[in-house]
């Protein structure tokens, strides 16, 4: 689609900010697509992010100003003040479409960014694209995974949220100039009551260096047939640079943390490769993970249910199978 450059979309830059996520970079892209691209922030980008931004093609990033004392980091935890901040960044650049990256807390910044604008909204888009007549479209993958919808928009201001993995990110054909310029905002007394205080603020890091669950291009699962043993899960993972996930019977059984749940009652991933060991594919399952570009399984029986939605089944022990793989992968890779 030839990008609608009298289209102005705003893209939310996710706080703190650091170097930009695959998510971020995603969404900068899709963006581009849409029309002329600028970018809010909620404190101050670096120099490294403005040149990262600079080379996807955002011309100005509106960074937020006001507050008071509130650092930029408890301020970004608050939904209520980032619905505001978007919708006074939305009067001041007449922006037509606010793009968002699909966290939990984006999705409730979102619909009350909606409220507050008198916007259409989209939430968990895999694509957004426009209809003939300039109206922004969503598709989307609902009923765990097995169904594709589409949903346009029929105001004239758009919010939606993208999920992860929806485009491959890439840069603009040449970088640009990026401005940046504040703008004033005035949160309300229910924005400001609903910033924590710095001790309520606790920032996780991951452990483990690896990508967020929800946020990965990769997965890679067990389930009860690694017997509690996670090793060749972990270690495939570590070699496609992936995350780790789990079915629930392996967190019930405490043999990982419940964060690596997917599914119905856990995460739902949608990545462009997943990978399953010792999993049977149970409805449960199978919702939080059937929209997966690539599925791959590996298991003991050739009649699993997890088969039926693979693109590749490979039937064999998983302590068998998975090193192997890793090993040739990290020969591929020359490590
Ligand atoms: C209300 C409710 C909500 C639920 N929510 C979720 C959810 O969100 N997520 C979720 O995952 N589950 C959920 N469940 C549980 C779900 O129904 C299944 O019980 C669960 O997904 C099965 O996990 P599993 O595939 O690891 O185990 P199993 O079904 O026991 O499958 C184990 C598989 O491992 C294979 N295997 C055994 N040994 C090996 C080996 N050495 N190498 C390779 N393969 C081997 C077996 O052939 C088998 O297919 C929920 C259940 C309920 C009731």
């Amino acid at each position: 689609m030839a990008p609608q450059h009298n289209r102005t979309v705003l893209v939310l830059l996710d706080t703190p900010l650091t170097e930009l996520s695959s998510s971020a970079l995603e969404l900068l892209t899709v963006a581009r697509e849409l029309g002329r691209v600028e970018a809010v922030s909620i404190g101050s980008p670096s120099v490294a992010t403005l040149a990262q931004l600079g080379s996807y093609g955002v011309e100005l990033v509106r960074q937020a100003k006001g507050g008071g004392s509130l650092g930029a980091e408890a301020a970004a935890t608050s939904t209520p003040l980032v619905a505001e901040v978007l919708a006074r960044a939305v009067e001041v650049s007449d922006a037509d479409v606010v793009l968002l990256t699909a966290t939990f807390p984006n999705k409730e910044s979102a619909a009350r960014l909606a409220w507050l604008t008198g916007a259409g909204l989209i939430v968990d888009a895999a694509s957004v694209t426009t209809s003939d007549d300039g109206h922004v479209v969503g598709g989307k993958r609902v009923f765990a995974g097995s169904w594709d919808t589409v949903c346009e928009v029929v105001t004239d201001k758009a919010v939606v949220t993208v999920r992860a993995n929806a485009v491959v990110a890439a840069p603009a054909d040449a970088p640009v100039e990026v401005d940046v310029e504040g703008f004033d905002v005035s949160p309300s007394a229910l924005a400001l009551a609903s910033v924590p205080t710095s001790r309520e603020v606790h920032v996780v890091a991951g452990a483990s260096g690896r990508p967020a669950l929800a946020e990965a291009a990769v997965v890679v699962a067990g389930g009860r047939g690694t017997f509690g043993d996670f090793t060749p899960v972990e270690d495939l993972a570590d070699a496609l640079g992936a995350a780790v996930g789990a079915t629930r019977d392996c967190v019930d059984e405490g043999w990982i943390g419940h964060d690596a749940q997917i599914g119905q009652t856990g995460v739902t991933v949608a990545p462009r490769l997943y990978v399953g060991a010792g999993i049977s594919g149970a409805p449960h399952h199978r919702g939080g993970m059937q929209a997966s570009q690539v599925i791959v399984a590996v298991n003991a029986d050739p009649e699993c249910p997890i088969f039926e939605i693979s693109d590749f089944a490979v039937v064999g022990d998983l302590a068998e199978v998975l090193p192997q793989a890793a090993a040739r992968i990290r020969e591929h890779q020359g490590r």
